[in-house]
């Protein structure tokens, strides 16, 4: 496909550990596709009611800062990025990438190409023990059971998507169903969907109380959006 701008969008929520070193790479590797092909980008930080100094933090680095009054969930976020957009692609990516965030315009290399309409990221292995593959098995068949997709990782958030995607499906999913739904939106709608791997780390949630409340967040979120998809499919 042709695109002459790419918009990233980060949705960040007291991010101020690691948002710098993120934003800095992502630069990194805007400037590399720029120099390599002519595409402008634009870098959108969505700072999702942050109470510690997100939003200051990215004033260096992003074009566009837009601030949510109070948190709203990570669905909520992306969803006044990609409004706010102007990019035919729209590539996702999350605060807490660090240095790795430069190797991002390895998602859009397959829709530049015209083999897919949308990437999502597989990750390298966890360096340590997180859950035990519930949340992501839950929302793997719950995306086979509704689109007929196979995701080895329905819940990356590390995507590039063309943004007409983003408009037919309307956005309407929140928290961290997101992923679930635009996946599961995108196969339904005829759109072509690769997972690739890319050297992307995040920060890793772990096996303490405040990992397993995460991931019950996650799992109520995928319900929702799973129950949401086949309540009222896009098509
Ligand atoms: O209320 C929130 C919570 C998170 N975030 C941001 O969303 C991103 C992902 O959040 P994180 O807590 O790092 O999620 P993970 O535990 O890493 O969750 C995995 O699974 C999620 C779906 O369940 C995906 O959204 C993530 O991309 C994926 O890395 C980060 O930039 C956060 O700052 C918000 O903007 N608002
Ligand atoms: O750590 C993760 O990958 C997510 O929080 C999901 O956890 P789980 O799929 O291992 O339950």
């Amino acid at each position: 496909m042709q695109a002459q701008t790419i918009s990233i969008i980060v949705p960040a929520w007291n991010e101020s550990a690691l948002l710098a070193g993120t934003l800095q790479s992502i630069g990194e590797g805007c400037r590399n596709l720029t120099c390599q092909t002519g595409m402008r980008t634009q870098l959108i930080v969505v700072d999702d009611g942050s109470r510690d100094s997100t939003a200051e933090l990215a004033v260096p680095y992003a074009d566009l800062i837009l601030r949510q009054p109070a948190r709203r969930g990570k669905g909520a976020a992306l969803r006044l990025g990609w409004r706010a957009a102007s990019g035919e692609v729209v590539v996702f990516l999350d605060a807490d990438l660090g240095s790795s965030a430069k190797h991002w315009p390895d998602l859009i290399q397959p829709l530049l190409e015209g083999e897919c309409d949308m990437t999502v990221a597989k990750l390298p292995q966890a360096s340590r023990k997180g859950g035990f593959g519930l949340v992501r098995g839950a929302a793997a068949r719950g995306v086979r059971w509704l689109s007929g997709f196979r995701s080895q990782a329905p819940l990356s958030g590390q995507r590039a998507v063309r943004s007409e995607i983003l408009h037919r499906s309307r956005g309407r999913y929140d928290g961290f169903g997101v992923e679930v739904g635009l996946l599961i939106d995108a196969v339904k709608m005829g759109y072509r969907v690769q997972e690739l791997e890319v050297p992307l780390y995040h920060r890793e949630t772990g096996r303490n109380w405040s990992g397993w409340w995460h991931r019950g967040k996650q799992l109520a979120a995928v319900s929702r959006t799973l129950w949401a998809c086949w309540r009222k499919p896009v098509c």
